[in-house]
């Protein structure tokens, strides 16, 4: 007995001073709190902040255009109970118990609200480690992260322009779009210069769609940047789901001679075999999977080499912990990432992109339009762009941060991605 007391207080010292070496890193992070913040800064953007017991915070992206309250309230509703109490360090631990507890597995709603979390629990890591998150994934594997930047124009030699001014901007790659002579509308062409915003408020509006217009059209517009501006930078086109594979195969073969980097969503992949038939046809590489959720919608697109970019990004596809997995498995086939970075991916998610980037080993290039100047004060970051390059910034966590206060000021406004018909008969097609 008299042993035992002696021996008791000299454990609880020992316990103490252990407890007190343990690094803030090592220890449970408990989530006290979670809230989603949905605001209009120019356009709707959902938000999900975590809060620790450590007066840590950490953010992440949550929005899915044109479907925004449904990810907010699958979050609010259905996530955040479960959270509360979690250990934010857990972060694999909460993806499959967000993933497989649901029982009700994929689908953007459930994959954008887990990646909300998913890149809210690294930034809170990172933020514990006093580390940018790049060094939780394994450290940078370039000096910075090649971008594409998008020019667009009402017809050939607007879009020429376009092109030229990226060019002088130091642009390394970029995407071109034109109008089409004989349709009203088309996809990428914009009001704007710096940055294109599809969803209208309020309805969808509707455009109208002829393949054959379409066809006769591009590879004209490519011929002609080529000869202004030669074979240096990188062209890249996006179809976004149009065509039909036998028609995108012959796009493809058509514009073999303008030596593309991409041609992106030449059809829809719902059936992956599709990009079979236009594999065989034509070595114009191939992009897809901006709209994909998990690595299940791209894994015989990957397996079979039938693509050669995968371009999923943090938000739709999961949160950082997701798109590592199938960035790893297109490793394996030598495809490379390209990951969706327009206007309705919040700053948030382009920074855990950034992040990602700059440490992926089969990193391809990544996708860039600016945000308003009043996106970017509501999310204050740290990444910065300089000459056709983006750096992800070297503060601890993602390096992106809310401004509630200000948020508040911008509203939900309903919005919506427009639909497309047939010119010829109405028919509803591919948007
Ligand atoms: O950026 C791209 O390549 C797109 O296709 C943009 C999409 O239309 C947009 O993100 C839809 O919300
Ligand atoms: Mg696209």
């Amino acid at each position: 007995m008299v042993e035992c007391r002696a021996v008791f207080p000299c454990f609880l010292v020992s316990l103490v001073s252990f407890v007190s070496l343990v690094p803030p890193i090592a220890r449970a992070m408990k989530i006290t709190n979670a809230r989603v913040i949905v605001c209009c800064p120019g356009r709707n953007f959902v938000t999900l902040k975590i809060e620790t017991d450590q007066g840590l915070a950490g953010i992440g992206d949550a929005t899915l255009n044109g479907r925004e309250l449904s990810v907010a309230s699958y979050l609010s509703e259905h996530v955040i109970p479960c959270l509360i109490g979690r250990d934010a360090h857990q972060i694999e631990d909460i993806w499959q118990y967000l993933y497989k507890g649901a029982y009700w597995r994929r689908g953007p709603v459930t994959m954008s609200a887990i990646a909300a979390v998913d890149t809210a629990l690294w930034d809170l890591k990172a933020k514990a480690a006093g580390l940018p998150l790049y060094q939780l994934l394994g450290g940078k594997s370039r000096t910075g992260v090649m971008v594409y930047g998008h020019a667009n124009g009402s017809d050939i030699e607007q879009t020429v322009d376009e092109v030229l001014r990226y060019v002088e901007a130091g642009y390394q790659a970029i995407r071109a779009q034109s109008g089409v002579p004989g349709l009203d509308k088309v996809y990428g062409v914009g009001k704007g210069r710096l940055f294109y915003e599809p969803a209208d408020a309020d309805l969808p509006s509707e455009h109208d769609w002829s393949s054959e217009k379409y066809l006769r059209h591009t590879p004209r517009l490519f011929e002609r940047i080529r000869e202004k501006i030669g074979f240096e930078p990188h062209l890249l086109h996006d179809v976004h789901h149009r065509l039909t594979p036998i028609e995108a195969a012959r796009l493809g073969k058509a514009l073999e001679p303008c030596q593309l980097f991409w041609m992106e969503d030449a059809t829809p992949a719902e059936n992956q075999q599709a990009f079979r038939l236009i594999r065989q046809h034509t070595t114009t590489p191939l992009a897809v999977g901006e709209v994909f959720n998990t690595i299940w919608d791209c894994k015989e697109l990957i397996e079979n080499q039938l693509i050669d970019y995968i371009r999923s990004t943090v938000v739709h596809a999961g949160g950082i912990t997701h798109l590592r997995r199938i960035a790893d498995l297109a490793a394996l086939y030598q495809v490379r990432t390209g990951c969706h970075g327009a206007t309705d991916l919040s700053p948030v998610c382009m920074g855990a992109a950034l992040h990602f980037d700059i440490w992926v080993p089969n990193f391809g290039i990544q996708e860039y339009m600016h945000h308003t100047e009043e996106t970017d004060a509501v999310f204050p970051h740290s990444y910065r762009f300089e000459r056709g390059m983006l750096y992800p910034g070297d503060s601890a966590g993602h390096g992106v941060e809310i401004d509630e206060a200000l948020a508040a000021k911008y509203p939900y406004q309903r919005a919506y991605l427009p639909v497309n018909r047939q010119q010829h008969d109405g028919t509803l097609w591919s948007w």
